[in-house]
């Protein structure tokens, strides 16, 4: 069987990565989401298993060491990363993975995996990227801080990856999600 494809979205926390991949996946049931691990604690309705591993500090570190993870990076005080075993499994079986993830993880898979798509999620504006990250209600106002922080540096990368998409409009930015996932396949 021909072997599958990695399609990597990344962009500024807020900007609409969760959203337009849970829309992508309820479209195309073909589509493997791959589910990371973090040392982050829960939010309120996160389930194990589901939305990360939460994993401690040293089992993230272990997981490193073992060289079980196919990218990581510390984000906003927290570890994060994609685990290698499944991932290679879904390619290996030719489904199409995504991994949902910040922008240097994102950046390391060139060297991993240089035939995976990466695509940048950007907003229309900082300022209604900062309306989302309030809007949602999910993080503290430090976590909040820190994550406009660190979009400001990773808005600056966006020109380092193969397709930029403006979530602006959501149903335009899933088409031109859409388009960039499949162009290459019979549409699903
Ligand atoms: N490098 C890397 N980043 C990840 C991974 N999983 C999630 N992230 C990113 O870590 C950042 C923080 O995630 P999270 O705390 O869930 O906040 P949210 O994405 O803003 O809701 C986001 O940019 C995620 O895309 C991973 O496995 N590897
Ligand atoms: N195109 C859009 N227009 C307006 N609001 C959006 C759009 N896409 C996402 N949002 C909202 O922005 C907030 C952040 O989205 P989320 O998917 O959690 O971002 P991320 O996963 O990148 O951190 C959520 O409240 C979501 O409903």
């Amino acid at each position: 069987m021909a072997s599958g494809k990695l399609i990597v979205l990344t962009g500024p926390s807020g900007v609409g990565k969760g959203t337009l991949v849970r829309a992508l996946l309820a479209r195309h049931d073909h589509l493997y989401l791959s589910i990371s691990t973090t040392t982050r604690s829960p939010r309120f309705g996160e389930i194990d298993g589901q939305d990360y591993y939460f994993v401690t500090r040293a089992e993230f570190e272990k997981m490193i060491q073992q060289e079980q993870l196919l990218e990581w990076a510390e984000y906003a005080g927290n570890y994060y990363g994609t685990p290698r075993a499944k991932v290679e499994e879904k390619i290996n079986q030719g489904s199409t993975v995504i991994l949902e993830i910040e922008v240097v993880g994102a950046n390391s898979i060139k060297q991993t995996f240089p035939d995976a798509l990466r695509i940048f999620i950007l907003p229309p504006s900082v300022e209604e990227l900062e309306r989302r990250l309030r809007g949602r209600g999910n993080d503290a106002e430090a976590a909040i801080i820190r994550r406009l922080e660190r979009a400001k540096e990773e808005l600056n990368a966006s020109q380092d990856f193969d397709k930029t998409v403006v979530n602006d409009n959501l149903e335009k930015a899933l088409q031109e999600l859409e388009i960039a996932i499949f162009s290459d396949n019979i549409f699903p």
